[in-house]
């Protein structure tokens, strides 16, 4: 049997045997894991098939998953490939051409509504079809430069001859770079995706103002608003202990000293604050603007979670919004594309909140390789 053969068999072993109930990068982890005699470049390409077969999202059901494995390689590739050589030659040599001359060549029309079944949920001013198409690449690797840090970052990658792209403070890199030794000094970035870090330029801390980061995790946005003014008296809090233990970490590392951390469940009604006068809400939420970095989620989302994260979101946004000074604002974000997550809130937050909107919409991320988010701004009138 060729590598190429062996290669197959297993991304459809893989395929057969995951069930959606663990992320996928996790499951591929526990599968190389239990099978030492595969080599990183073996796991590499096994790994490439499967997220490619995902990719698709639902489109072509008629297809085996060899099929679909082949058919998503060549769709989401775009520079010859040894292993469609093998199986599909006359496909790998039109593998330069777009997408859409591709689907010419196979005489196949992309389906926005069966590659994402969940379309007619779709917030205001997403193109369905670009939006769905943008599932075939996973989106880069964006990193934030704190300030006064990217003049050094951008020498570095220069030095280096690393291809890159600066938007702002955001530098987009390939994905697969090895991060860390390339940028040894961690204090002099962070991890953050374009759209996310445009979530920030909502944020405008004033000096000393109190602020909480209600719905925290690991602190991307608590740094993001803190490298803003320093100054502010700042509140992070989770539900997950464990992931404000990631925070303590990544404030450490950031150089963030002075902070109140609580594990909240804002489900319930909260108590013992004084009223601040910013509050982030980066909502629990079903992700599916980021699903380009997870594909498995076009295969095993279903619609009836979309309620499900409505429901909470209203929750916790009832519970918090008491909580800001009078003048106070308010910053709801979701990276998800859902108009039940995204404008459904924002009408909860004016009607039953109490919150005059300034703003709102969508941060789109489909047409420049990031993720797709949502932002909106509510001020406390009373
Ligand atoms: C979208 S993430 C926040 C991401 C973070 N702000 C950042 O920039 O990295 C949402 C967070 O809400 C938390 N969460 C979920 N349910 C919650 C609840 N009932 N009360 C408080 N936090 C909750 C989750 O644990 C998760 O860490």
């Amino acid at each position: 049997m060729t590598r190429w053969e062996n290669y197959m068999n297993a991304a459809e072993e893989i395929v057969a045997a995951y069930d959606g109930s663990l992320p996928l990068h996790h499951f591929l982890k526990n599968f190389f894991k239990a099978r030492p005699h595969m080599g990183s470049r073996d796991r590499r390409r096994v790994q490439q098939l499967v997220y490619q077969y995902y990719r698709l999202g639902k489109w072509q059901p008629q297809l085996d998953v060899r099929e679909r494995m082949l058919l998503g390689t060549f769709l989401c590739e775009t520079s010859p490939d040894a292993l469609l050589g093998f199986f599909k030659p006359e496909w790998n040599e039109r593998i330069t051409g777009t997408v859409i001359d591709k689907l010419v060549f196979l005489n196949l029309r992309w389906d926005a509504a069966s590659a994402f079944p969940f379309v007619s949920h779709l917030s205001e001013g997403i193109d369905p079809e670009a939006f769905t198409l943008s599932y075939l690449q996973q989106p880069r690797l964006f990193i934030r430069a704190r300030p006064g840090k990217k003049a050094a970052i951008l020498r570095l990658l220069e030095d280096a001859g690393v291809a890159h792209e600066t938007t702002g403070d955001a530098i987009a890199l390939a994905n697969g770079i090895k991060i860390e030794e390339l940028l040894p000094d961690k204090r002099a970035y962070e991890v953050q995706d374009l759209s996310s870090q445009e979530t920030g330029h909502r944020f405008r801390p004033q000096p000393k103002e109190r602020w909480w980061d209600c719905c925290a995790a690991s602190g991307g946005k608590s740094i993001l608003l803190h490298d803003q003014q320093p100054s502010i008296g700042l509140t992070v809090s989770d539900v997950r202990a464990s992931i404000l233990e990631n925070l303590h970490k990544r404030f450490a590392e950031a150089g963030i000293k002075q902070y109140d951390a609580r594990v909240l469940d804002l489900t319930k009604p909260v108590t013992g604050f004084r009223p601040f006068k910013g509050i982030i809400l980066d909502a629990p939420c079903s992700g599916s603007g980021t699903w380009g970095r997870s594909p498995e989620h076009l295969f095993y989302f279903t619609e009836d979670r979309i309620t499900e994260y409505a429901a909470l979101q209203k929750k916790i946004a009832k519970h918090v919004t008491p909580l800001l000074e009078p003048g106070g604002r308010l910053v709801y974000i979701t990276c998800s594309v859902f108009k039940e997550e995204n404008e459904d809130a924002v009408t909860f937050l004016q009607n039953e909140c109490g919150l005059e909107i300034e703003e709102s919409g969508v941060i789109k991320g489909y047409d420049r390789e990031a993720d797709t988010m949502f932002v909106a701004v509510g001020r406390n009138l009373t």
